[in-house]
C-alpha cells in the first residue's frame, strides 16, 4: 500500500518531538492506521539551526508553502505557531487535498472559523486535540463523547507554564522570574511568555473550550483576561492563610443559555480537585447535566506531551482519509449571547489594612451592603494602632463586587487594600 506522506511546519519544541515519534513508532502507526506514513518534509526557519531531533537533510526546507502544495502530501501537521504564516499554510494543505492537525490555539481562538470552514469545504479533516491542555484529551471528549450530553460549566487550569510560576511561589517562595526562566527552558512557555503570563494563552484555549462545550463560536477577543502579572507574594500568603491556593483559571460557563468565558487568577479551596495540580501539569473540570462532573488531568505542556496528542490526531486522520470519510467538524449551531465580566456571578476575597477603632468594622460592612452584596465571612487580626481584615463575599454580580473595592479605596478609615482576589469552586 501506498504510504501516507506527512509534511511536519515547524521543527520546535513540539515539532521535533513530533518528527521524533513517527521515526520511532513507524511500524506501531502503520499497524493502528492500516498504511505506513512516511515523513516527507520537514519545514524550518533555518537549515543549520540546533535541533532536538535529528532529521535527514534531504527532508529539510525552508519552503513551507512548496512543502505543503506538493502534490504527494497527505497529511500536514502545522507546529509553527502564530498567525501567520500558519493560516496561509494550513489553508493551502487544506486546499491541496492534505488532512491537517495543529496545535495552534491562538490561531483557532483567532479565526478558527475561516479554517473550519477550509476543511469542509476541501472535504478534510482539521484536527487539534493539542492546543488546549497539550497531551490531555479534553476535545475529542468534548467534541464526541460528551455529544448527547448539555455542559454547562468548564472550569481549567489550561496554561502549564503559570500553573507553574504560581506553584513555585507558593511552595518553594521563588521569585516571578526565576520561576518563569525554569518553566522555559522546560519548553513549557510560548514564544513570547507574555503570551502565558497575561493570559492570553489560556484565553485562546477558553475561547475553544466554551466554543466545543456549548456549540457556539467564542473567540479570544470574547474572552475576559487578566494574567498573573500583579498576583503577589502577599495574595499568595493570603491564600495560604485561607487554606487556599492561588491557580489562574479558565471559566466558561453558561447562564441562562447566555456564555460567560474568563480567565483571571482565582483563589481555589485547597480541597477542590484542582487545587492539587501542581508544576506544569494542566486539568479541565467539567460540568454536565446527566454526567455530573468529570475531571480530565495531566501534562499540559512540553514537546513530548504535546506531540503524543498530535500523533493521536494524526492517526485518526489518517485512518479517515484511509476510509474516504472524515470526522466531526465544527458543531457550532447555535447563536448564544456572551455575557460581560460585569454580569458574571463571583465572589471576592478582600484583604484590607484598617483603623482599628469602634465602628471601622460596620463602615466596612456597610461599603459591601451599599452595592448589595452579602458577606460570608470576616475575619480581624488587630496590629496596635492597625488592624488587617479579611472579607470574602457571598457571590454577586462581578461590576457589584468591584464597585464595592472601588469604595474601599476611597474610605479614609480604609489605609490600604492589600490583596482582592475571586473565589471559585467555594461551592
Ligand atoms: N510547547 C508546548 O508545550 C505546546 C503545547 C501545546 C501547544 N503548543 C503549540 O504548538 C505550536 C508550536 O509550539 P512550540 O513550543 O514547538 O514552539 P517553538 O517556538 O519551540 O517551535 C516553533 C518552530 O517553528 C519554526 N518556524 C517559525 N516560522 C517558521 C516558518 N515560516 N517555517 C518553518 N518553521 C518556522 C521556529 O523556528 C521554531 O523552531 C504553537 O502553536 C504552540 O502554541 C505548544
Ligand atoms: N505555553 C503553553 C503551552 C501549552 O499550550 C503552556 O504553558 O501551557
Ligand atoms: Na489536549
Amino acid at each position: 500500500m501506498r504510504p501516507l506522506k506527512v509534511a511536519v511546519l515547524g521543527c520546535g519544541s513540539v515539532g521535533s518531538q513530533v518528527v521524533r515519534l513517527l521515526q520511532e513508532q513507524s511500524d506501531d502507526l502503520a499497524a493502528r492506521i492500516g498504511a505506513p506514513v512516511e515523513l516527507a518534509g520537514v519545514a524550518v526557519r533555518r537549515l543549520d539551526a540546533p535541533r532536538e531531533v535529528e532529521v535527514p537533510e534531504e527532508l529539510l526546507t525552508t519552503d513551507a508553502i512548496g512543502l505543503v502544495t506538493r502534490e504527494d502530501i497527505d497529511l500536514v501537521v502545522e507546529v509553527i505557531g502564530g498567525i501567520e504564516p500558519a493560516r496561509t499554510l494550513i489553508l493551502a494543505a487544506l486546499d491541496n487535498g492534505a488532512s491537517v492537525v495543529t496545535a495552534n490555539k491562538a490561531l483557532l481562538a483567532e479565526d478558527g472559523p475561516t479554517l473550519f470552514e477550509a476543511a469542509e469545504k476541501a472535504g478534510r479533516d482539521l484536527y487539534f486535540e493539542a492546543a488546549v491542555a497539550g497531551a490531555i484529551p479534553i476535545l475529542r471528549p468534548l467534541r464526541e463523547s460528551l455529544a448527547g450530553d448539555k455542559v454547562t460549566r468548564v472550569l481549567g487550569i489550561v496554561n502549564g507554564t503559570t500553573n507553574f510560576i504560581l506553584d513555585k511561589m507558593d511552595t518553594s517562595g521563588a521569585g516571578f522570574a526565576d520561576a518563569l526562566s525554569e518553566a522555559q527552558a522546560l519548553g513549557y512557555a510560548e514564544a513570547d511568555p507574555t503570551a502565558d503570563v497575561e493570559g492570553f494563552d489560556a484565553a485562546a484555549k477558553a475561547a475553544i473550550l466554551a466554543s466545543l462545550a456549548f456549540h457556539t463560536r467564542v473567540t479570544a477577543a470574547d474572552v475576559h483576561r487578566e494574567g498573573i502579572s500583579d498576583v503577589t507574594a502577599a495574595d499568595v500568603a493570603s491564600a495560604r492563610d485561607m487554606g487556599s491556593v492561588v491557580k489562574l483559571l479558565a471559566i466558561c460557563e453558561l447562564r441562562d443559555g447566555a456564555v460567560s468565558a474568563r480567565v483571571h487568577p482565582a483563589m481555589i479551596p485547597a480541597s477542590h480537585p484542582l487545587a492539587s495540580v501542581r508544576g506544569a501539569y494542566n486539568a479541565v473540570f467539567v460540568e454536565s447535566e446527566a454526567a455530573g462532573q468529570l475531571m480530565f488531568y495531566g501534562p499540559g505542556a512540553g514537546g513530548s506531551p504535546t506531540a503524543s496528542a498530535v500523533l493521536g490526531d494524526l492517526v485518526t486522520v489518517a485512518r479517515n482519509r484511509l476510509a474516504g470519510t472524515r470526522g466531526a467538524g465544527e458543531s457550532a449551531y447555535a447563536a448564544r449571547e456572551l455575557l460581560p465580566m460585569g454580569e458574571t456571578v463571583t465572589s471576592y476575597h478582600v484583604q484590607l489594612d484598617v483603623d482599628d477603632r469602634a465602628g471601622v468594622l460596620a463602615a466596612v460592612a456597610n461599603a459591601f451592603a451599599d452595592q448589595g452584596v452579602s458577606i460570608q465571612t470576616v475575619r480581624q487580626e488587630g496590629r496596635g494602632a492597625d488592624a488587617q481584615l479579611v472579607v470574602v463575599s457571598h457571590p454577586a454580580r462581578d461590576a457589584q463586587l468591584a464597585a464595592t473595592v472601588e469604595h474601599l479605596r476611597n474610605m479614609d478609615i480604609v489605609r490600604d487594600v492589600t490583596s482582592v482576589m475571586r473565589v471559585e469552586g467555594a461551592e
